[in-house]
């Protein structure tokens, strides 16, 4: 990483090339320097150091504090400083030049089309922006795999994830973290503000609050409503597992597969699963397998154990994962051993998919994987629901769908999997750039048959008839 440090220095205390070799000798490579200003006595410059991570950005900057006639103003990385301000804004299509442009766009123009939308509400569709909106709704308890960090410190993923909804698809997607966990008050606010949007996409909402919260909205409203942690997670999970059995040459039916993490994503991972034909299955949480025999908690566990683990095997994932063919995290970091990967089948594959940092580094886990992924974007196989939300949004929102159903995560699962060709499937490309332009494209038209398919989209188009 990059960081860029602000320091003053006294010119007759101390020459810039000391300053150069105090950070040499900490490790640091300089990669830029701004002069911002310069007395007799004084400069301050900007210094762009690169170093290897947080830690020895702190050893650096140590080192310079230490500096006799150095003073540190401040330290900032490149990624903060991507972030100052926030990363979106609000963009009018129209400029407002003159009295004219006012009186139509506003009052008393507008008010004309109010009435009509009064007469006639669907007509909100082709006469305000919910033709191509999204609220990305989170709560901000189960931020990536940093927990409940609350609705604050949830906006930037939420920002992100608006900016990957307009780069990939076109679409206006507004983050809004709420200061609620009560189930019903979030259901209710969703609710509430539901009239300006064409979609809702729950986001980072931790189980088994996130169950009811869709379930609820799912019959509530009439636009779709989905849970990007559930189910685009799924969806590119399931694309990225099918390429990579053609690889190892199994069929899903015959595979085992143990998967870490049995919340939000890690229940509707093994759902797509099972519906995809996978038999044997064995979910591990915090207290070790979930198995059939014991009355657990969270209820959504004990259908859980009713739904997996044929052979009931009980114990931690030590224990349960001698001879798997997959392993799957979408839990916590580093929770998979080089010793636990070892025990795997001939040919293991390992999606460690846990945010920021996976359940095995993947340098400690490639000399005994045939496949490995990730979630992370610096890593080959980037499995992250940022495949999918885009995409099947831009087909539900095109064909007006009342919900995104089972046939259409399906759909867009084999659309993602699709774009990489057998001829350029191999161990370190078995799922799609996030920039590859054909991803989106191709969920948006597969997401649109299986909408008219099925009979959920409400927009007439011969195309897809
Ligand atoms: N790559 C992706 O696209 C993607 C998508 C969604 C979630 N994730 C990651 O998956 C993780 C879980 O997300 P979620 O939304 O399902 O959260 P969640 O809070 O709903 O579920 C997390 C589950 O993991 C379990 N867990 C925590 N520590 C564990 C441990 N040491 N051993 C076993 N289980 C443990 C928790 O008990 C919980 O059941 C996060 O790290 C998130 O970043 C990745
Ligand atoms: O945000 C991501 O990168 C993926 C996923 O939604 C997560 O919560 O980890
Ligand atoms: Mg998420």
């Amino acid at each position: 990483m990059h960081i860029t440090i602000r320091l003053q220095f006294a010119k007759n205390v101390v020459a810039f090339s000391d300053i150069a070799t105090a950070i040499g000798q900490a490790g640091g490579d300089i990669v830029g320097i701004d002069v911002i200003s310069s007395s007799k006595t004084h400069t301050v410059r900007d210094i762009t150091v690169s170093v290897l991570d947080s830690k020895h950005a702190d050893v650096v900057v140590d080192t310079l504090r230490k500096t006799t006639g150095v003073k540190v103003i401040h330290v900032s990385d490149r990624t903060f400083l991507m972030h100052i301000g926030g990363k979106i804004e609000v963009k009018s299509k129209i400029p407002i030049k003159t009295r004219d442009d006012l009186a139509r766009v506003y009052t008393p123009g507008v008010a004309r089309i109010c009435t009509a939308i009064a007469e006639d509400p669907t007509k909100a569709y082709s006469l305000t922006i919910k033709r191509n909106t999204v609220a990305v709704i989170s709560d901000g308890t189960a931020v990536l795999g940093l927990g409940d960090i609350g609705p604050y410190a949830a906006m930037p993923v939420m920002e992100g994830k608006a900016m990957l909804f307009k780069q990939l698809a076109g679409v206006d997607a507004f983050p809004i973290c709420l200061d609620t966990k009560d189930t019903e008050e979030i259901v209710q606010i969703v609710k509430a503000i539901a009239p300006a949007f064409g979609g809702i996409n729950l986001e980072d909402i931790a189980a088994p609050r996130c169950f009811e919260i869709e379930e609820r909205l799912k019959q509530e409203l009439d636009i779709p409503v989905f849970h990007d942690d559930q189910h685009g997670t799924a969806v590119v999970l399931l694309a990225g597992l099918l390429n990579a059995l053609k690889i190892v040459d199994k069929k899903i039916e015959d595979i085992k597969v143990v998967l870490t993490g049995i919340g939000a994503a890690g229940i509707a991972c093994t759902k797509i699963l099972l519906a995809a034909g996978v038999k044997n299955i064995i979910g591990v949480d915090r207290q070790g397998a979930i198995h059939r025999g014991v009355q657990y908690d969270n209820p959504y566990w004990n259908e859980y154990a009713q739904l997996t683990n044929p052979e009931n095997m009980t114990g931690s994932l030590s224990d349960v994962i001698v001879g798997a063919d997959v392993f799957i995290g979408v839990s916590a970091p580093g929770i998979l051993k080089v010793e636990d990967v070892k025990k795997m089948a001939k040919d293991p594959i390992v999606f460690a998919m846990a945010n920021p940092v996976p359940e095995i580094d993947p340098e400690l886990a490639e000399p005994y994987v045939r496949v490995m992924a990730t979630g992370r974007s610096d890593y080959p196989n980037q499995i992250n629901n940022v495949l999918c939300f885009p995409g099947i949004f831009r087909g539900a929102l095109d064909c007006r769908a009342i919900e995104i159903n089972e046939e259409m995560k399906l759909a867009a699962a084999e659309a993602i999997a699709s774009v990489v060709t057998d001829e350029e499937l191999s161990e370190t490309y078995i799922i799609p750039s996030v920039f590859n332009n054909k991803v989106a494209e191709r969920v948006r038209e597969a997401v649109m048959k299986a909408a008219y398919k099925t009979g959920v989209a409400r927009k007439d188009d011969m195309m897809f008839r």
